[in-house]
Protein backbone atom coordinates (compact mmCIF):
# COMPACT_ATOMS: atom_id res chain seq x y z
CA UNK A 1 0.00 0.00 0.00
CA UNK A 2 1.28 3.91 -0.23
CA UNK A 3 2.88 5.71 2.11
CA UNK A 4 0.24 6.87 4.30
CA UNK A 5 2.43 9.59 4.83
CA UNK A 6 2.08 10.70 1.00
CA UNK A 7 -1.60 12.15 -0.56
CA UNK A 8 -3.99 10.00 -2.69
CA UNK A 9 -3.04 10.75 -5.90
CA UNK A 10 -4.91 8.10 -7.68
CA UNK A 11 -7.96 6.42 -6.65
CA UNK A 12 -10.30 3.58 -7.38
CA UNK A 13 -13.12 1.73 -5.28
CA UNK A 14 -14.55 -1.19 -7.04
CA UNK A 15 -14.07 -0.14 -10.46
CA UNK A 16 -15.12 -2.60 -13.38
CA UNK A 17 -14.93 -2.67 -17.41
CA UNK A 18 -17.27 -4.77 -19.53
CA UNK A 19 -17.15 -5.26 -23.24
CA UNK A 20 -19.08 -6.90 -25.66
CA UNK A 21 -17.83 -8.11 -28.56
CA UNK A 22 -19.19 -8.19 -32.11
CA UNK A 23 -20.30 -12.07 -31.68
CA UNK A 24 -22.16 -10.91 -28.50
CA UNK A 25 -20.02 -11.81 -26.47
CA UNK A 26 -19.30 -10.10 -22.57
CA UNK A 27 -15.84 -9.90 -21.44
CA UNK A 28 -15.29 -8.51 -17.73
CA UNK A 29 -11.87 -6.56 -18.89
CA UNK A 30 -11.60 -5.25 -15.24
CA UNK A 31 -13.65 -6.62 -12.23
CA UNK A 32 -13.88 -5.11 -9.07
CA UNK A 33 -10.52 -3.36 -8.47
CA UNK A 34 -9.99 -0.48 -5.86
CA UNK A 35 -6.44 0.67 -5.00
CA UNK A 36 -4.73 3.59 -3.61
CA UNK A 37 -1.85 4.80 -5.64
CA UNK A 38 0.43 7.83 -3.19
CA UNK A 39 1.66 10.74 -4.88
CA UNK A 40 5.08 10.02 -6.66
CA UNK A 41 4.84 6.46 -5.82
CA UNK A 42 5.76 4.67 -9.06
CA UNK A 43 3.67 2.13 -9.40
CA UNK A 44 4.29 -0.75 -12.60
CA UNK A 45 1.39 -2.68 -13.82
CA UNK A 46 2.47 -6.32 -14.50
CA UNK A 47 0.19 -9.47 -15.65
CA UNK A 48 -0.31 -11.79 -18.93
CA UNK A 49 -1.56 -10.68 -21.90
CA UNK A 50 -5.20 -9.74 -21.83
CA UNK A 51 -5.47 -9.07 -17.87
CA UNK A 52 -6.64 -5.85 -18.37
CA UNK A 53 -3.72 -3.70 -17.65
CA UNK A 54 -4.45 -1.17 -20.24
CA UNK A 55 -8.44 -1.39 -19.77
CA UNK A 56 -7.16 -0.20 -16.39
CA UNK A 57 -4.73 2.79 -17.71
CA UNK A 58 -7.73 3.84 -20.14
CA UNK A 59 -9.54 4.25 -17.50
CA UNK A 60 -7.62 6.07 -15.12
CA UNK A 61 -6.71 8.50 -18.17
CA UNK A 62 -10.59 8.92 -18.60
CA UNK A 63 -10.43 7.28 -22.11
CA UNK A 64 -13.08 4.81 -21.21
CA UNK A 65 -15.70 4.54 -18.66
CA UNK A 66 -15.86 1.81 -16.08
CA UNK A 67 -18.77 0.15 -16.08
CA UNK A 68 -19.12 0.05 -12.60
CA UNK A 69 -16.99 1.92 -9.41
CA UNK A 70 -15.47 5.59 -9.48
CA UNK A 71 -11.93 6.90 -10.42
CA UNK A 72 -10.36 9.67 -8.90
CA UNK A 73 -7.25 11.50 -9.17
CA UNK A 74 -6.03 14.39 -6.99
CA UNK A 75 -9.33 13.77 -4.69
CA UNK A 76 -11.42 14.54 -7.63
CA UNK A 77 -14.11 12.04 -9.44
CA UNK A 78 -12.70 11.99 -13.05
CA UNK A 79 -15.22 12.47 -16.30
CA UNK A 80 -12.48 12.21 -19.15
CA UNK A 81 -9.15 13.41 -19.98
CA UNK A 82 -7.50 15.68 -17.83
CA UNK A 83 -4.47 17.64 -18.53
CA UNK A 84 -2.81 16.84 -15.10
CA UNK A 85 -2.59 13.19 -16.92
CA UNK A 86 -0.50 12.47 -19.32
CA UNK A 87 -0.45 9.28 -21.47
CA UNK A 88 2.23 7.33 -23.72
CA UNK A 89 0.89 4.40 -25.42
CA UNK A 90 2.85 1.51 -26.98
CA UNK A 91 2.63 2.93 -30.42
CA UNK A 92 3.45 5.96 -30.93
CA UNK A 93 2.55 9.35 -29.41
CA UNK A 94 3.79 12.11 -31.63
CA UNK A 95 2.55 13.63 -34.10
CA UNK A 96 3.82 13.04 -37.82
CA UNK A 97 2.81 16.04 -39.66
CA UNK A 98 4.72 18.91 -36.82
CA UNK A 99 8.55 18.38 -36.11
CA UNK A 100 9.87 17.21 -33.34
CA UNK A 101 10.06 20.63 -31.11
CA UNK A 102 6.61 21.27 -32.16
CA UNK A 103 5.50 17.66 -30.82
CA UNK A 104 6.85 19.11 -26.98
CA UNK A 105 5.29 22.13 -27.24
CA UNK A 106 2.08 21.14 -28.53
CA UNK A 107 0.38 20.91 -25.17
CA UNK A 108 1.47 23.88 -23.92
CA UNK A 109 0.26 25.55 -27.13
CA UNK A 110 -2.87 24.05 -25.99
CA UNK A 111 -2.95 25.65 -22.56
CA UNK A 112 -2.11 29.23 -24.01
CA UNK A 113 1.70 28.97 -22.49
CA UNK A 114 3.22 32.26 -24.17
CA UNK A 115 5.73 30.96 -27.27
CA UNK A 116 8.77 32.22 -25.98
CA UNK A 117 7.80 30.54 -22.38
CA UNK A 118 6.76 27.20 -24.05
CA UNK A 119 9.96 26.93 -26.53
CA UNK A 120 11.95 27.01 -23.16
CA UNK A 121 10.48 24.33 -21.88
CA UNK A 122 10.59 21.97 -25.17
CA UNK A 123 14.09 22.71 -25.49
CA UNK A 124 14.86 21.76 -21.48
CA UNK A 125 13.25 18.69 -21.91
CA UNK A 126 14.35 17.61 -25.54
CA UNK A 127 17.95 18.69 -24.07
CA UNK A 128 17.14 16.44 -20.71
CA UNK A 129 16.19 13.42 -23.02
CA UNK A 130 19.18 13.84 -25.21
CA UNK A 131 17.33 15.04 -28.11
CA UNK A 132 18.24 18.91 -28.59
CA UNK A 133 20.41 18.65 -32.03
CA UNK A 134 16.58 17.26 -33.67
CA UNK A 135 14.35 19.28 -32.43
CA UNK A 136 13.65 20.97 -35.99
CA UNK A 137 13.55 17.48 -37.68
CA UNK A 138 10.14 15.50 -38.47
CA UNK A 139 9.42 12.50 -36.69
CA UNK A 140 9.92 10.33 -40.06
CA UNK A 141 13.67 11.13 -39.71
CA UNK A 142 13.72 9.28 -36.21
CA UNK A 143 14.51 6.27 -34.88
CA UNK A 144 12.13 4.22 -32.61
CA UNK A 145 13.87 4.89 -29.41
CA UNK A 146 14.12 8.43 -30.36
CA UNK A 147 10.05 9.07 -31.49
CA UNK A 148 9.88 6.95 -27.48
CA UNK A 149 12.44 10.13 -26.16
CA UNK A 150 9.70 12.59 -27.78
CA UNK A 151 7.06 11.25 -26.13
CA UNK A 152 8.71 10.89 -22.84
CA UNK A 153 10.01 14.90 -23.18
CA UNK A 154 6.28 16.05 -24.17
CA UNK A 155 4.76 14.32 -21.44
CA UNK A 156 7.09 15.75 -18.79
CA UNK A 157 7.00 18.99 -20.64
CA UNK A 158 3.27 18.64 -20.57
CA UNK A 159 3.95 19.19 -16.55
CA UNK A 160 1.06 16.73 -15.76
CA UNK A 161 1.35 14.96 -12.27
CA UNK A 162 0.18 11.81 -13.10
CA UNK A 163 1.62 9.62 -16.13
CA UNK A 164 0.49 6.73 -17.62
CA UNK A 165 2.69 4.72 -19.43
CA UNK A 166 1.10 1.81 -21.75
CA UNK A 167 4.14 -0.62 -22.37
CA UNK A 168 6.45 2.81 -23.70
CA UNK A 169 9.42 0.77 -24.62
CA UNK A 170 7.98 -2.99 -25.42
CA UNK A 171 8.97 -2.31 -28.69
CA UNK A 172 11.99 -1.43 -28.36
CA UNK A 173 15.89 -3.13 -28.18
CA UNK A 174 17.44 -4.25 -25.29
CA UNK A 175 19.90 -1.34 -25.29
CA UNK A 176 17.33 1.39 -25.86
CA UNK A 177 15.11 0.41 -23.97
CA UNK A 178 17.76 0.24 -21.02
CA UNK A 179 18.37 3.78 -21.43
CA UNK A 180 14.88 5.05 -21.92
CA UNK A 181 14.28 3.37 -17.85
CA UNK A 182 17.11 5.52 -16.88
CA UNK A 183 15.91 8.28 -19.08
CA UNK A 184 12.72 7.88 -17.19
CA UNK A 185 13.72 7.39 -13.93
CA UNK A 186 15.82 10.43 -14.31
CA UNK A 187 13.20 12.84 -15.17
CA UNK A 188 10.56 11.47 -12.68
CA UNK A 189 13.32 11.85 -9.97
CA UNK A 190 14.69 15.61 -11.10
CA UNK A 191 13.29 17.78 -8.33
CA UNK A 192 13.89 15.41 -5.36
CA UNK A 193 11.25 13.08 -3.99
CA UNK A 194 8.68 16.27 -3.14
CA UNK A 195 8.76 16.92 -6.74
CA UNK A 196 7.92 13.17 -8.01
CA UNK A 197 5.14 12.68 -10.62
CA UNK A 198 2.83 9.74 -9.74
CA UNK A 199 3.76 6.57 -12.67
CA UNK A 200 1.59 4.02 -13.85
CA UNK A 201 3.28 1.91 -16.16
CA UNK A 202 2.24 -0.99 -17.89
CA UNK A 203 4.76 -3.65 -18.00
CA UNK A 204 5.22 -7.67 -19.38
CA UNK A 205 8.74 -7.36 -18.79
CA UNK A 206 9.47 -8.48 -15.18
CA UNK A 207 13.11 -7.03 -14.83
CA UNK A 208 11.47 -3.56 -16.27
CA UNK A 209 9.10 -3.69 -13.31
CA UNK A 210 11.91 -4.55 -10.81
CA UNK A 211 14.04 -2.09 -12.19
CA UNK A 212 11.54 1.00 -12.28
CA UNK A 213 9.20 0.18 -9.25
CA UNK A 214 8.41 1.55 -5.87
CA UNK A 215 5.13 -1.12 -5.78
CA UNK A 216 4.33 -3.46 -8.57
CA UNK A 217 0.57 -4.43 -8.73
CA UNK A 218 -0.07 -8.08 -10.20
CA UNK A 219 -3.24 -8.71 -12.04
CA UNK A 220 -4.62 -11.74 -13.47
CA UNK A 221 -8.19 -12.21 -15.27
CA UNK A 222 -9.19 -8.65 -14.68
CA UNK A 223 -8.62 -8.86 -10.96
CA UNK A 224 -5.04 -7.81 -8.40
CA UNK A 225 -3.69 -10.97 -7.32
CA UNK A 226 -0.87 -9.44 -5.66
CA UNK A 227 1.03 -5.57 -4.75
CA UNK A 228 4.69 -6.27 -3.89
CA UNK A 229 6.52 -3.15 -2.59
CA UNK A 230 10.17 -2.57 -3.69
CA UNK A 231 12.47 -1.02 -1.61
CA UNK A 232 15.75 -1.27 -3.29
CA UNK A 233 17.39 1.73 -3.46
CA UNK A 234 17.80 3.06 -7.45
CA UNK A 235 19.74 3.73 -9.36
CA UNK A 236 19.18 -0.44 -9.88
CA UNK A 237 22.18 -2.20 -10.89
CA UNK A 238 22.06 -5.70 -12.42
CA UNK A 239 23.69 -6.55 -8.90
CA UNK A 240 20.90 -5.11 -7.39
CA UNK A 241 18.43 -7.32 -9.15
CA UNK A 242 20.36 -10.21 -7.68
CA UNK A 243 19.62 -8.59 -3.81
CA UNK A 244 17.77 -11.11 -1.65
CA UNK A 245 14.76 -8.74 -2.04
CA UNK A 246 14.92 -8.45 -5.72
CA UNK A 247 15.22 -12.20 -6.27
CA UNK A 248 12.27 -12.90 -3.65
CA UNK A 249 10.36 -10.69 -5.80
CA UNK A 250 11.65 -11.91 -8.83
CA UNK A 251 10.31 -15.72 -8.12
CA UNK A 252 6.81 -14.09 -7.31
CA UNK A 253 6.01 -12.74 -10.38
CA UNK A 254 7.32 -15.70 -12.62
CA UNK A 255 4.79 -17.54 -10.51
CA UNK A 256 2.13 -14.83 -11.27
CA UNK A 257 2.80 -14.90 -14.30
CA UNK A 258 2.99 -19.34 -14.56
CA UNK A 259 6.58 -19.37 -15.49
CA UNK A 260 7.38 -20.67 -12.10
CA UNK A 261 5.45 -23.11 -9.59
CA UNK A 262 5.33 -20.98 -6.48
CA UNK A 263 7.58 -17.59 -4.78
CA UNK A 264 10.73 -19.58 -3.41
CA UNK A 265 10.83 -18.59 0.48
CA UNK A 266 12.92 -15.97 1.41
CA UNK A 267 15.26 -17.63 3.60
CA UNK A 268 16.30 -19.85 0.65
CA UNK A 269 17.58 -16.91 -1.35
CA UNK A 270 18.52 -15.23 1.14
CA UNK A 271 21.11 -18.60 2.18
CA UNK A 272 22.28 -18.03 -1.65
CA UNK A 273 19.93 -20.34 -3.23
CA UNK A 274 18.96 -17.33 -5.21
CA UNK A 275 18.17 -18.87 -9.09
CA UNK A 276 18.94 -22.06 -8.46
N1 LIG B 1 -12.72 -2.57 -27.15
C1 LIG B 1 -12.82 -3.84 -26.73
N2 LIG B 1 -13.81 -4.63 -27.16
C2 LIG B 1 -13.92 -5.90 -26.72
N3 LIG B 1 -13.06 -6.48 -25.87
C3 LIG B 1 -12.04 -5.73 -25.42
C4 LIG B 1 -11.86 -4.39 -25.82
N4 LIG B 1 -10.74 -3.90 -25.20
C5 LIG B 1 -10.27 -4.90 -24.45
N5 LIG B 1 -11.03 -6.00 -24.58
C6 LIG B 1 -10.84 -7.29 -23.90
O1 LIG B 1 -10.60 -7.02 -22.53
C7 LIG B 1 -9.62 -7.90 -22.00
C8 LIG B 1 -8.50 -7.06 -21.39
O2 LIG B 1 -7.83 -6.37 -22.43
P1 LIG B 1 -6.60 -5.40 -22.12
O3 LIG B 1 -6.15 -4.84 -23.42
O4 LIG B 1 -6.97 -4.45 -21.05
O5 LIG B 1 -5.53 -6.42 -21.53
P2 LIG B 1 -3.97 -6.23 -21.28
O6 LIG B 1 -3.69 -6.86 -19.96
O7 LIG B 1 -3.59 -4.82 -21.45
O8 LIG B 1 -3.37 -7.12 -22.46
P3 LIG B 1 -1.96 -7.00 -23.21
O9 LIG B 1 -0.92 -7.19 -22.16
O10 LIG B 1 -1.99 -8.12 -24.21
O11 LIG B 1 -1.89 -5.64 -23.85
C9 LIG B 1 -9.18 -8.79 -23.16
O12 LIG B 1 -9.92 -10.00 -23.09
C10 LIG B 1 -9.59 -8.02 -24.39
O13 LIG B 1 -9.91 -8.88 -25.47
Amino acid sequence: MPNSAKSRMIELVHVSRSFRRADGQVVKAVDDISLLVGEGEFVCLVGPSGCGKSTLLQMVAGLLDPSHGQIAVAGKEISGPGRERGMVFQKDSVFPWMRVIDNVEYGLRCRGIPAARRRDIARLYLERVGLAHVERAWPRELSGGMLKRVAIATVFANGGSVLLLDEPFGALDYVTRHQLQSVLLDLWDEGGAAARRTVLFVTHDVDEALALADRILVFHSGRQVDDLSVTTERPRTTDSLLLPEMVGIKHALLAHLGLERRPAPMQAVAGGKAGS
